[in-house]
């Protein structure tokens, strides 16, 4: 596997100059938009209105991560609107499976979320449905949090499945991802790694979107 894909989280740019905080980043794969609503997680950040004007801005594609209660219901608008790839977490989908048809006949790429104590088990032989499955690698809800290296197992357990099936689906990696962590989680086997504060809390955001790069790809 070759493909190292660095997606920032604009959770820990500015967002009152979101504009400007896109430009920083225009090196990335994509940009990780966290979504929160008060009910799944415990913190409340933005929705579609706000993810359509940054998705008329972005230099790079969006990466949606909805952290959102009922995703059945509301996760096809943001496919709609014309993001990239949608991810709703399992813990919060009555009907994964036709979620992820959904998503995929609006034209965006499906992405299932998976928290800390999730297991992936349940959901493998569902992976054919999905173009991403995000393995969370902190509680979701926060950035700047440390990565629990718990969740490791899980990824690789993940990856096998995933390379012995034959089917092409990324693993993502979100929460406490640094230029040290990555490397522990691209050697489980993670593909694309959403970094937060490891890319705004640097002065130079598109010089640690390098860093991040080159360490992950030098650890598959
Ligand atoms: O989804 C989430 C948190 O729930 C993440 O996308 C965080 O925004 C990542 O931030 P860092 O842990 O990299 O600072
Ligand atoms: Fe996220």
């Amino acid at each position: 596997m070759t493909e190292c894909c660095i997606n920032p989280s604009i959770l820990s740019a500015d967002f009152v100059n979101l504009e400007a905080e896109l430009k920083r980043i225009s090196n990335a794969d994509a940009v990780h938009v966290d979504v929160m609503d008060n009910h799944f997680v415990p913190n409340l950040t933005l929705g579609l209105p706000v993810v359509e004007r940054i998705q008329a801005v972005s230099p790079v594609p969006l990466d949606a991560h909805l952290m959102i209660a009922d995703a059945d219901r509301w996760a096809p608008a943001y496919a709609d609107a014309g993001v990239a790839s949608v991810t709703f977490h399992a813990e919060a989908a009555m009907a994964p499976i036709k979620l992820a048809r959904e998503l995929r006949a609006r034209g965006a790429k499906a992405g299932m979320a998976l928290r800390p104590a999730t297991p992936v088990e349940p959901y493998l032989d569902m992976l054919s449905e999905l173009d991403m499955l995000l393995i969370m690698t902190v509680e979701p809800g926060f950035g700047g949090q440390s990565f629990l290296d718990v969740t490791l197992p899980k990824i690789r357990r993940a990856r096998a499945a995933i390379d012995g099936s034959g089917i092409g689906v990324a693993i993502q990696v979100d929460g406490g991802v640094t230029e040290e962590t990555i490397v522990r989680a691209a050697e489980a086997g993670a593909n694309v790694f959403v970094a937060g504060s490891a890319v705004y809390g640097h002065a130079d955001p598109a010089a640690a979107i390098e860093r991040l790069r080159a360490a992950g790809l030098a650890a598959m």
